[in-house]
């Protein structure tokens, strides 16, 4: 069945509902066509429609449908590449009938020819089916251990007890600090997001330190020591965000003894500032390892004759984001210099600091990049893990074979959902999740990259400008707005219910400016009210929000541990947490099968989700109703509508501008409905502004359809682009049908509406056929599709010349 609703969209401009010829079905073909034509009321206009049906390709999918029909190899043990299609109601009940289907209303075709997913979702055991998991990543029991029994100084463990109210370590912490506190020998830290390796690592270090001053019973020695005493460790983290956040806790635990002193130099703050404070002394510094090169090259004061112990958190990320040749330097410096026995005072460090310089590696996931971090940074490690028997059971064999998983009572789900429907789906799980004050308070949306970050937080934050702040009282200082998070943070209408009528919406990546990264972050974690937070993988390596109850991967990860990472950012430290993953059907179930899981992973229909999301009125910013107007009251009904006001909405031309075309042949065929000549329409095109939104939308798109290129070769069998159809891929976008240029000359992160807050305007840098090399950033960012892998670039370009073969016209690629 063709997507035919989709042809009159084309020309269809404004909030409007728009009259559409009505649809006729039954009955013999000729009667069909006649009937057809004495509705649209003359022979010009039905030979109108057919041009316009040629231009748009909506032929296409009749011809595409029924191709896959034929092709259907019916082998239900195999993913078939090209998943089959069919209408949702020849797959189980059908869906209720659209308001366009009863009234001859345009509505935005959604519920046909869709692949049908290659899975038997009845046989599988439904996601709220499986039963509740013993948590794997809680603190242990307190009656059986504590922090002072682990080595560590009463003044620490009673600082941990009574003011972090940490009173039991989780078995990380359990089998690494008692190591760290006597062992002077380097070790490999793995264990499950959220298990705590942050303190395994650095209460030992500041047990350490604190030695060098005080007794084992809390009584000071005779030496003092103080920010002076020298720079005793180096902690580098991929990520700004990590290294402030392991700051913060590093803070916290040095309350006990405020005498040491941490701080972090990472990228995107002023070097001069961070040179300052190194003068003025630090005890422990957190760093990026760009920007710690860039200091042991050039800031003088910095000096790691004392330095006993480099820690490399999130090794492996570090070794992806092309830091291996900054550790290699910072390795090789911190060695190169005699280990001073004597800090400058003349306190002696050896005997209570380690004897020889310690590395710790930390890591969730395991690797080949983190054998090989190993083997620049590490000298006889012990390979430390949550567990006894797997510590024991590498020692034996000498190999570091744990599997990595995701928190046992983490709760996974993986809902398939064809592409034209993803947009909608996403809307109504956020909807359903936030229907109840109190159910979720945050949820994490993970998105391919930084192009569709902004793109999804522009269409779904509110359109009605913000509220004035309250007038203080006189006298009283009025609250400062907070100017870097005004483009990174709104009220999400959209998933909004009367029950729950404020969740703000966050959005974060690389590409912002660091002052508002941060403070977007800030704003994130501290929001009161139920908040989601949009991002790319820069969110995805240990970001430590304790009340994210919500993980969605609405793009998949590039690479299974990113996957482990990414749904790691709920089911801390013990507490519950839900995972889901948007799937398209065909191939992608496939990749279910892959994936590490303590708890089934259980597939879910979207029928489901837009049912329950969509039960109760959709709100929508900017409208008197406040709600979205269907004439019918049906989920599907609702869906399609809004999908209609998000495709509106991009269409809108800006105020006081012409309508905006979306494609040529809207361009050719509203020329030909105003009596225009092909010229005038020229002349049109030079004239009508694009909507910024619109413009987001295609760049958006192409982004994703980039970074879907990357997937790691090994998992491309389940993310095949060329199996792709960007046509439905472009209605997740809003967009009526995909924009051109996505093989050609690839321009990195230019085209995006520059807004307050993002770093200056890249300039544009085309990078031909997408082959270029990444280039060295100063620091830590996401992944940059510009510059996808020479073999992503090639098979981009096979699947263009796949799609140019067969549809030219219909996506106007060239
Ligand atoms: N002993 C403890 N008792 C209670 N909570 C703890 C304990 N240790 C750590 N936590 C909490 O657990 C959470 C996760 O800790 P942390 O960020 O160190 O995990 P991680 O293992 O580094 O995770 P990731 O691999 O995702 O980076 C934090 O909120 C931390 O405060």
């Amino acid at each position: 069945m063709a997507d035919d609703g989709d042809m009159f969209l084309n020309f269809e401009i404004g909030d409007a509902p728009i009259k559409q010829t009505v649809k006729y079905t039954g009955g013999r073909w000729r009667d069909r066509v006649k009937a057809q034509k004495g509705e649209k009321g003359g022979q010009d206009q039905s030979k109108q429609a057919s041009t316009a049906r040629r231009d748009t390709g909506a032929d296409y999918y009749t011809n595409r449908a029924a191709k896959r029909q034929r092709t259907e190899d019916g082998d239900p043990g195999r993913f078939s590449k090209t998943p089959r299609t069919g209408n949702a109601a020849e797959r189980g009940p059908p869906p209720p009938p659209t308001h366009a289907m009863k009234t001859g209303l345009v509505s935005s075709r959604l519920f046909t020819s869709n692949p049908v997913p290659v899975t038997d979702f009845e046989e599988l055991p439904q996601a709220e089916e499986a039963e509740p998991a013993q948590p794997s990543n809680a603190p242990l029991s307190a009656e059986a251990e504590n922090f002072l029994s682990l080595g560590l100084s009463r003044r620490v463990s009673q600082h941990l007890a009574t003011k972090l109210e940490m009173k039991a370590p989780t078995a990380i912490q359990k089998n690494t600090i008692p190591q760290l506190v006597k062992e002077d020998s380097d070790a490999f830290l793995q264990a499950e997001t959220g298990s705590g390796k942050t303190l395994a690592y650095l209460l030992p270090i500041v047990h350490r330190i604190l030695a060098l001053s005080h007794n084992e019973d809390g009584t000071p020695k005779t030496t003092k020591v103080h920010r002076n005493s020298g720079l005793f460790a180096i902690i580098l983290a991929p990520t700004r965000e990590l290294c402030k956040q392991i700051a913060v806790v590093l803070e916290k635990v040095l309350r006990c003894a405020p005498w040491l002193v941490c701080t972090t130099v990472i990228g995107g703050e002023s070097k001069k500032s961070e040179k300052a404070r190194i003068r003025k002394g630090v005890n422990i510094l957190i760093a990026t390892p760009g920007r710690l090169t860039d200091h042991l090259d050039n800031t003088k004061v910095l000096d790691v004759g004392t330095v006993r112990w480099l820690v490399l958190d999130e090794g492996d990320r570090m070794m992806e984001m092309g830091f291996e040749d900054d550790i290699k330097t910072i390795v090789g410096k911190i060695r190169a210099g005699t280990l001073q026995k004597r800090n400058a005072e003349g306190v002696v460090l050896d005997g209570v600091l380690p004897s020889r310089r310690v590395t710790v590696l930390c890591s969730a996931t395991m690797k080949m990049n983190v054998q090989k971090l190993g083997e620049i940074s590490l000298e006889d490690a012990v390979h430390i893990t949550a567990s006894k028997s797997d510590m024991e059971k590498d020692a034996e064999t000498g190999a570091v074979e744990t599997a990595f998983s995701a928190p046992a009572q983490l709760k996974q789900a993986a809902i398939v959902t064809p592409a034209k429907l993803r947009l909608v789906t996403l809307i109504a799980l956020l909807k359903s999740t936030f229907a109840r004050k109190g159910s979720v308070m945050k949820a994490i949306i993970f998105i391919s990259c930084a192009d569709s970050v902004d793109y999804h937080f522009e269409l779904l934050k509110s359109t009605t400008p913000r509220a004035e702040p309250e007038p203080k009282p006189e006298g009283e200082a009025p609250t400062k707005p907070n100017i870097h998070i005004e483009s990174t943070v709104a009220p999400a209408t959209y998933i909004t219910s009367p029950a729950n009528p404020t969740v703000m919406l966050h959005k974060l990546h690389g590409s912002l400016a660091q002052p508002v990264r941060s403070a977007t972050l800030k704003a994130f974690s501290e929001c009161k009210d139920p908040a989601v937070l949009i991002t790319t993988d820069i969110s995805s390596r240990g970001l430590d929000v304790p009340a994210v109850e919500l993980v969605i991967e609405y793009d998949p990860a590039f690479a299974v541990p990113d996957h482990v990472h990414r749904i790691g950012r709920t089911a801390r430290a013990g507490r519950a947490g839900k995972a889901v993953l948007f799937l398209l059907p065909g191939s992608e179930e496939g990749y279910i099968s892959i994936l590490p899981k303590s708890t089934p992973i259980a597939p879910q229909l979207y029928d489901s989700i837009l049912q329950k999301g969509f039960a109760t009125n959709i709100n929508v910013p900017g409208t008197e109703s406040g709600v979205l107007e269907t004439d019918r009251q049906s989920w599907a009904s609702r869906a399609e509508a809004l999908q209609l006001h998000f495709e509106q909405r991009l269409l809108a031309p800006p105020p006081g501008a012409t309508p905006v075309f979306e494609s040529k042949s809207e361009k050719f065929a509203a020329s030909k409905q105003g009596k225009k000549g092909k010229k005038d329409a020229k002349k049109d095109e030079n004239k009508t502004p694009d909507n910024p939104l619109l413009v987001s939308a295609r760049q958006a798109f192409r982004s994703h359809i980039r970074a879907y290129a990357t997937h790691v070769r090994e998992e491309r069998i389940y993310f095949d682009i060329t199996a792709l159809h960007l046509g439905h891929m472009a209605k997740a976008f809003g967009l009526r049908e995909a924009p051109g240029g996505i093989g050609g000359g690839v321009s990195r992160r230019t085209h995006r509406p520059v807004q307050p807050g993002d770093k200056t305007n890249k300039t544009s840098k085309s990078v031909g056929d997408g082959t270029a090399r990444r280039p060295k950033k100063d620091d830590d960012d996401e992944r940059d599709f510009g510059a996808a892998d020479e073999d992503a670039g090639r098979r981009m370009k096979e699947k263009m010349k796949m799609m140019m073969g067969n549809m030219a016209s219909e996506f106007n690629l060239g």
